[in-house]
């Protein structure tokens, strides 16, 4: 059974930068548009998307396979680039690969499987060439994060998956990023797993206050983790519905059987079905 406390002592400079400012929006996408051309036809992905997460916000995308959400995921992280439209952090137009204000954690276990944990969880940090005893520091304190100190030596051949993509969030916090940045990352999960790492996340997220970006196609995992979910439709891929989620901040796993709860799924798969 996974420990889902979060065992770590939060660091002084939590995750946010001194760059933070609470009157800000932390992230912007601004008038994102994304076409592909098709033997000769374009294909238009995305449609003019426009949202804003504030500092400290847990916000979910989801939507119906291939409305997408990875194309759109990918532009905030800089993997892709926009047919149109800018994406800012802390008001800075970005540019290029995911860095140190945007951190990436995939659906597929991405760890490096000749490094062993804590070597995974060093490697931006080595990237950005962080001296070796920060390096060490770093990598101490979110290895207790994502209580996985014991198995610091271990390879990711020796972790469960649920191990495996807590080291994925660890490697990707350690880089103390702006915006956290998840693309279904229980998504290979079994169900119960699952549930634990949503628990966990949450747990993870009410100490550590990142702001993250997730989507999902599971609407119960982003009613639980998020404060609030875009519904996108698809051909082309809009924003269709903003669902506040004004359940209680310290959420259970038993809140998904609460009428709230279910009141807000039923809104969203309504928004799903009427595609
Ligand atoms: N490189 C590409 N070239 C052409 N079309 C692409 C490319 N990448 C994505 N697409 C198309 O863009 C659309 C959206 O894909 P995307 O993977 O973003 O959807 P999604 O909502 O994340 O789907 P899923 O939930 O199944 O992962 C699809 O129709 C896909 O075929």
């Amino acid at each position: 059974m996974l420990d889902t406390r979060f065992n770590g002592q939060l660091r002084e400079q939590s995750t946010q930068s001194g760059r933070a400012d609470l009157n800000q929006p932390k992230l912007e996408v601004r008038e994102i548009c994304k076409s592909y051309s098709n033997r000769g036809k374009e294909l238009v992905v995305l449609e003019k998307i426009n949202f804003q997460l504030d500092p400290r916000e847990f916000v979910c995308l989801v939507g119906v396979s291939g409305c997408g959400k990875s194309t759109l995921l990918n532009i905030v992280a800089g993997l892709t680039t926009p047919s149109a439209g800018q994406v800012l952090v802390d008001g800075q137009a970005v540019t290029g690969r995911p860095g140190s204000d945007r951190g990436m954690v995939f659906q597929g276990y991405t760890l490096y499987p000749w490094l062993t944990v804590s070597q995974n969880i060093a490697f931006g940090l080595q990237l950005r060439k962080m001296s070796k005893a920060e390096q060490r520091e770093r990598v101490a304190y979110y290895l207790n994060v994502v209580g996985l100190t014991q198995f610091a030596k271990a390879y990711p051949k020796q972790l469960s998956g649920g191990m495996k993509q807590r080291v994925a969030i660890a490697r990707a916090l350690a880089n103390e990023p702006e915006v956290l940045l998840m693309d279904e990352p229980f998504g290979a999960l079994d169900a119960q797993t699952k549930e634990q790492m949503q628990q966990f996340l949450l747990e993870l997220w009410e100490q550590t206050h990142t702001t993250v970006l997730m989507i999902t196609h599971d609407v119960e995992e982003a009613i639980f983790l998020s404060q609030r979910i875009y519904v996108m439709s698809s051909h082309p891929g809009r924003l269709q519905l903003e669902i506040p989620v004004n359940l209680p901040a310290n959420r259970h796993l038993e809140i998904k059987l609460s009428s709230e709860f279910v009141e807000i799924k039923r809104q969203i798969l309504h928004a799903l079905r009427g595609e």
